[in-house]
């Protein structure tokens, strides 16, 4: 995969893959639309999935909902970066935005479950930064679906269900975040962004910026 692109900081830098996952309900879709929101130089990748559209959800924006046969077409076509079956519906990563973006300098963040974190994983290792999401309780997360008031109570059953297969997966990932409080969670997730883009072996520009230091300290 091509990556390369500037920094802010004018130096160029290796764009990175910000994976958040978490049993549903723990709250990386609130994080995620956070982070957008607040870190200039992140894109969200826009997965494909099968599953019926909630309410409030708008197409090509929180995802683009195909049918299965499109969906299937994709998966042919290696249109997808990776794709999983989740909860009886497929999701996938289109491939083509996310390598723009890495490769006009922009980091990628993406909302995926532990099998499409695993795929990232075996494609492009050093660019991939995961971060798994821990509710506080079985209760707050409970609660937590039923606040969003979007899915059926058979639906809510279903994710509480698979909930504890979701959370197994936890060591796989570089950071663990417990998400009590939404603001301090994001201050977590924002901080080991930061950081994970200051990281040498991601600064390419580094020799050259510092090359060019040491000339103007000898001239
Ligand atoms: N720290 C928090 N405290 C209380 N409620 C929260 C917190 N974080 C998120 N929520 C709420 O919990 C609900 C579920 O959050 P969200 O949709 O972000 O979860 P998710 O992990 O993206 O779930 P899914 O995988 O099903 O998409 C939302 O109504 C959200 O506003
Ligand atoms: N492997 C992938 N998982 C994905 C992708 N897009 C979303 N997801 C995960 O699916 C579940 C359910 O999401 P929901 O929106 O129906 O609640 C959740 O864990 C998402 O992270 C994807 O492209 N690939």
């Amino acid at each position: 995969m091509t990556i390369g692109g500037h920094g802010t900081d004018g130096v160029e830098r290796r764009g990175l893959m910000f994976v958040l996952s978490s049993p549903s309900g723990a709250g990386k879709t609130t994080l995620s639309r956070m982070l957008i929101d607040r870190m200039p130089g992140l894109r969200m990748s826009v997965s494909a999935t099968t599953r019926a559209m909630r309410p409030g959800e708008v197409d090509g924006r929180d995802y683009s909902f195909v049918d299965k046969a499109t969906f299937g077409a994709m998966v042919k076509a290696d249109q997808l970066l990776e794709w999983a079956t989740v909860f009886d519906n497929s999701y996938g990563t289109p491939r083509a935005p996310v390598e723009a973006a890495l490769s006009a300098g922009q980091d990628v963040l993406f909302d995926i479950d532990w099998q499409g974190t695993q795929q990232l994983r075996e494609k492009a290792r050093a660019d991939v930064v995961s971060v798994f999401i821990l509710p506080p309780s079985a209760a707050d997360l409970e609660k937590r679906l039923h606040s969003r008031a979007q899915d059926s109570d058979e639906v809510i059953r279903k994710r509480m269900s698979r909930a504890s297969h979701e959370m197994s997966h936890w060591a796989e990932y570089d950071y663990i975040v417990i998400n009590h409080d939404v603001d301090e969670a994001f201050a977590e997730v924002q901080s080991i962004l930061k950081a994970e883009r200051l990281k040498r072996e991601r600064q390419t520009g580094l020799v050259g910026f510092v090359r060019g230091l040491q000339g103007q300290l000898q001239g």
